[in-house]
C-alpha cells in the first residue's frame, strides 16, 4: 500500500542523471523487517553499470569543483529544505524498510537535513594558509582542493543520515560521488538521489547504485578514477576495503564497529544514569555503532542500578515502528536475531541472570525482547563482541582503575560513556578512556556539529563538524619565486 502512496519509493538507480535498471534487468527484493512483506525491488547492477556511474562522476567533477563555494552551498541548502519539507514521507519510508519507530525515523531524517545544512555552511569556510618563508625571494602558501570522485558505502542502521553525513561533506568540498546504500535499506538512499536532483544538483554529481556488494566494491576499489572510499559498517568489511584501497593509494574514511562501555560510579546521579542507559542501549533496538555494549556498575550502586534499569526496560513497548507508543522495533533480519540469541545463551551458560527479556518476542519476525542481564563477566562473548541488539549486560567493578582497565580492554574505540558527579574524576577518567567520543553524564551525544569517529579497530577519519570536511580535501603547497 505504502509503495503506491509514498512518492519517494524509487526502484531504479541514478547514473549520470538518468534513472536506470540493471543492464540485464536483475533485481533484488527488499522486505519490511516488521512483517516480512516485500516492499519493492532494486536493480542488482554489476561492474559495468558501476563503471558508468564512476565515469559520470568523473565527467561532472570539473564543473562541480569549479563552482564557487557559495553556489554549492546554495544548492545544498535547498536540498536541506527539501528534506525537511518532505520529512514525514521520508520517515515513513525509512521505518518501512528499516523498522525503527517512526519518531526515531523522523529524528534521523531531521538529522540528515542538519548534516546537509551544516556542510552547506562549512563549504564557505575552506581556508588556506600562508607560511612564513625561509627564503627572502619566495612566498609560500597552502590551498585545499577536492579529492575528486568519492565512493560511499553506507549501512542499513542509519540509511538516511549516513548518506548525508558523507555525501554532503563530499559535495561541499567540491567532490562528486557514487553511493552504494545497503541492500537491506536502499530506498532512503535512492530517495536522497531524487531530492538531490530536485535541489538542482547537476547530472553526474551524485550517482546511486544498488546490488550485491562484492562486484560494486571491486569496481570502487579497482577503478583508478575513484580517489577516496568512505565506508560505515562492520570492522571486518572495513579492514578489507581499507587494505585494498591503500594498496591502490586511495584515501579512506572508515566508521566501523564499536563496543561502547557505560560506567556508573558510586557517586552518579542514578536516575539520570538509568534514563541515559535506556537511550544509549535501546535506541534503534541497539543497532547503532555507538550504542552501549557493556555496562560497568560500581559495587555500591550495582543492585540499585540493576533494579531501576530493569524496571525501566520492562516498560519499553515493542512493536511495529508505525504503532503509536512503540519504542522498540524489529531487528533488521533473522541473522541479527540469531546473533543476539547466541550472546544471551552464551552469557546465561556462563552465569548471567536474566532480569528482563532474554528471548525472541511473541510478535515474531525480527522482534527480540529488550533484555537486561546481571552478573556479566569478562569471559562472556558479549564483553568482547559488538552485540548490535537490545541486550544490556551489567558487569560489577570495585575501583576507578579497574573500571578504566575493563572499559579499555577491547580492540574497539568508538564511544564511551560514564556517570559521575566528581569533576576531577570526570577529567581523570575521560583522559584515560581510549575512545574517539566521550559522553559524561550523557548517553546520546551525536550531532552534526561534533566530530564522529573512532580509534583502534573502530576506524579512521571523522564525520560531521568542521573536521568532517577535511577528509574530502587534499592539501596543495605553492612555492612562488618573486
Ligand atoms: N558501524 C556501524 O554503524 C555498523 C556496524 N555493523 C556491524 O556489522 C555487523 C554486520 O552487519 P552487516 O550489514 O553485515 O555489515 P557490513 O559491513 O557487511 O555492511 C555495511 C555496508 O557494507 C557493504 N559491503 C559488505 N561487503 C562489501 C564488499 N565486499 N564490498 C563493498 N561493500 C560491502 C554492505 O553492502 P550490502 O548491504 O549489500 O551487504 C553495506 O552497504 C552488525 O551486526 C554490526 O555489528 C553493521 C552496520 C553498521
Ligand atoms: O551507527 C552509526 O554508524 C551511526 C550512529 C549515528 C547516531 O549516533 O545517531
Amino acid at each position: 500500500m505504502l509503495k503506491k502512496t509514498n512518492p519517494w519509493l524509487r526502484e531504479a538507480n541514478l547514473i549520470g542523471g538518468s534513472w536506470v535498471a540493471a543492464d540485464d534487468g536483475a533485481v533484488i527484493e527488499v522486505f519490511n523487517p516488521a512483517t516480512g512483506e516485500m516492499i519493492g525491488t532494486i536493480p542488482a547492477v554489476g561492474r559495468a553499470e558501476v563503471k558508468r556511474a564512476i565515469d559520470a562522476a568523473n565527467a561532472a567533477f570539473p564543473a562541480w569543483a569549479a563552482k564557487t563555494a557559495a553556489e554549492r552551498a546554495a544548492i545544498l541548502l535547498k536540498l536541506a529544505g527539501l528534506i525537511r519539507a518532505n520529512l514525514d514521507a521520508l520517515a515513513e519510508l525509512l521505518t518501512l524498510e528499516q523498522g525503527k519507530p517512526l519518531a526515531e525515523a523522523r529524528g534521523e531524517v531531521g538529522g540528515s537535513a542538519n548534516y546537509v545544512q551544516w556542510f552547506a555552511e562549512e563549504a564557505r569556510r575552506v581556508y588556506g594558509d600562508t607560511i612564513p618563508s625561509p627564503w627572502a625571494d619566495r612566498r609560500l602558501m597552502v590551498t585545499r582542493e577536492p579529492v575528486g570522485v568519492v565512493a560511499a558505502i553506507t549501512p542499513w542502521n542509519f540509511p538516511s543520515s549516513m548518506i548525508s553525513r558523507k555525501v554532503a561533506a563530499a559535495l561541499a568540498a567540491g567532490c562528486t560521488v557514487v553511493v552504494k546504500p545497503a541492500e537491506l535499506t536502499p530506498f532512503s538512499g535512492l530517495a536522497w538521489g531524487v531530492l538531490a536532483e530536485e535541489a538542482g544538483i547537476p547530472a553526474g554529481v551524485v550517482n546511486i547504485v544498488t546490488g550485491h556488494a562484492p562486484p560494486i566494491g571491486d569496481e570502487f576499489l579497482e577503478n583508478p578514477l575513484v580517489r577516496k572510499i568512505t565506508f560505515t559498517g562492520s570492522t571486518a568489511v572495513g579492514k578489507m576495503l581499507a587494505g585494498r584501497a591503500s594498496a591502490a593509494m586511495k584515501r579512506v574514511s572508515m566508521e566501523l564497529g564499536g563496543n561502547a562501555p557505560f560506567i556508573v560510579f558510586d557517586d552518579a546521579d542514578l536516575d539520570r544514569a538509568v534514563t541515559a542507559a535506556v537511550q544509549s542501549k535501546y535506541r534503534n533496538s541497539g543497532q547503532t555503532c555507538v550504542c552501549t555494549n557493556r555496562f560497568y556498575v560500581q559495587a555500591g550502586v550495582y543492585d540499585a542500578f540493576a533494579e531501576k534499569f530493569a524496571a525501566a526496560v520492562r516498560d519499553l513497548k515493542v512493536g511495529s515502528g508505525f504503532e503509536a507508543g512503540v519504542v522498540q522495533g524489529p531487528l533488521i533480519d533473522d541473522r541479527a536475531v540469531k546473533k543476539v540469541e547466541s550472546h544471551v545463551t552464551d552469557a546465561v551458560a556462563k552465569g548471567a541472570t536474566i532480569l528482563t527479556g532474554g528471548k525472541r518476542h511473541a510478535l515474531g519476525h525480527g522482534f527480540f525482547e529488550p533484555t537486561v542481564l546481571r552478573d556479566a563477566t569478562p569471559d562472556m562473548k558479549i564483553s568482547t563482541d559488538e552485540v548490535f541488539g537490545p541486550v544490556a549486560p551489567l558487569f560489577r567493578f570495585e575501583t576507578e582503575d579497574e573500571a578504566v582497565r575493563l572499559a579499555n580492554a577491547t580492540e574497539y574505540g568508538l564511544a564511551g560513556y560514564f556517570f559521575t558527579r566528581d569533576l576531577s574524576r570526570a577529567f581523570r577518567v575521560g583522559e584515560k578512556l581510549k575512545y574517539g567520543q566521550i559522553g559524561i553524564n550523557e548517553g546520546v551525544i551525536t550531532t552534526e556539529v561534533a566530530p564522529f569517529g573512532g580509534v583502534k579497530d573502530s576506524g579512521v577519519g571523522r564525520e560531521g563538524s568542521k573536521y568532517g570536511l577535511e577528509d574530502y580535501l587534499d592539501i596543495k603547497y605553492w612555492c612562488i619565486g618573486l
